[in-house]
């Protein structure tokens, strides 16, 4: 594997930043780091009710990043927990019948309380209870929604923010559209979470080569990571995950930047250590827990 684990890691002197706002990217990286700080210094909470392929590595991606988990299926048990979870996770990747009322029940209950959480909306576009469940979402909007392009694009129709001439065929977990495909989409999903958040703030976060994140105004572009994460499952899963561990302690934007941002540098330091997906899943790990709050906000964000 090749060695360029810190490429697309500097210190603000080697930033690029080529619209030169330099103060706005400052300050919001100064956020980041805190945020990654935060989370390590004060371990907060972030419950997920999550597929079951990849459970595992979300749990673990959210201690190896500083914060703790809680996994649960459970309507009446996640509701309780919310009150001391700082955030939540809600991923759909593998549905059963009764969560058609199950998930609509507890965003209700998220909305009621401000809960902060982040949707993953897994496979969007493909079959009709998965569309029902996200299609309920629209009238208890997360905080953040963290998917892959066509998944951003798919959720984006749903909710009636582009038209279905825009969209593309739904794509199962995988995307098969580039996430340049998702930036307006991504832009108009933002805005609307924003406005149904009671002090305006949300944020989409689109993985893939080159990551996005965007609050309905801004766009952010993460370059880096390694194609080895399209090589493991649960790689957007856990990452949505930590994203939820970030938004416990930071505003969205902030925490879907550090997630991401933090990602994209633990899995350059992975590709370098790894012989395979296998050992770069551990080394993943690994390097989620190294990765310093300084490497996380000192990387190129392209805005
Ligand atoms: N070709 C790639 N090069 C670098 N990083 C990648 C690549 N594909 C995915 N990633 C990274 O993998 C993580 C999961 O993204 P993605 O594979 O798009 O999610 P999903 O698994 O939900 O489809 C993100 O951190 C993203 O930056
Ligand atoms: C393979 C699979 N099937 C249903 S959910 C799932 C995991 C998807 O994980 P990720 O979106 O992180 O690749
Ligand atoms: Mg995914």
């Amino acid at each position: 594997m090749s060695d360029d684990s810190q490429t697309h890691c500097c210190n603000d002197a080697d930033n690029t930043n080529p619209t030169g706002d330099l103060n706005d990217l400052t300050d919001l990286r100064e956020r980041i780091a805190q945020a990654v700080r935060d989370v390590k210094k004060t371990t907060p909470l972030a419950q997920s009710f999550t597929n079951f392929v990849t459970i595992n590595l979300v749990a673990n991606a959210q201690l190896a990043a500083g914060g703790t988990a809680a996994m649960s299926f459970l309507p009446d048990d996640i509701i309780d927990t919310a009150s001391i979870s700082g955030a939540d996770y809600i991923n759909v990747g593998t549905l059963l019948p009764f969560y058609k009322d199950a998930l609509p029940q507890i965003a209700r209950a998220f909305r009621k309380s401000d809960h902060k959480w982040v949707l993953d909306p897994v496979a969007a576009g493909i079959g009709k209870t998965r569309t029902e469940i996200l299609r309920s979402f629209r009238a208890a909007p997360p905080t953040i929604v963290r998917g892959n392009a066509s998944e951003i694009i798919a959720l984006a129709t749903m909710w009636g923010l582009i038209s279905a001439d825009e969209a593309s065929r739904p794509a199962g977990v995988e995307s098969v559209d580039e996430v340049d495909a998702a930036i307006e989409p991504a832009k108009k999903l933002a805005a609307f979470l924003s406005a149904s958040t009671p002090n305006n703030q949300a944020a989409v976060a689109v993985s893939g080569k080159v990551d996005l994140v965007t609050d309905g105004e801004h766009v952010y572009r993460l370059p880096g990571g390694s194609p080895l994460m399209e090589k493991i499952t649960g790689a957007g899963c856990s990452l949505g995950g930590v994203t939820a561990t970030y938004l416990a302690v930071a505003e969205p934007l902030v925490a879907a930047l550090a997630a991401s941002l933090l990602y994209n540098r633990a899995a350059e330091v992975a590709e370098a250590k790894a012989e395979g997906p296998g050992s770069f899943q551990v080394h993943l790990l690994d390097a989620l827990w190294n990765v310093t709050p300084e490497q996380v906000a000192g990387s190129e964000i392209l805005s």
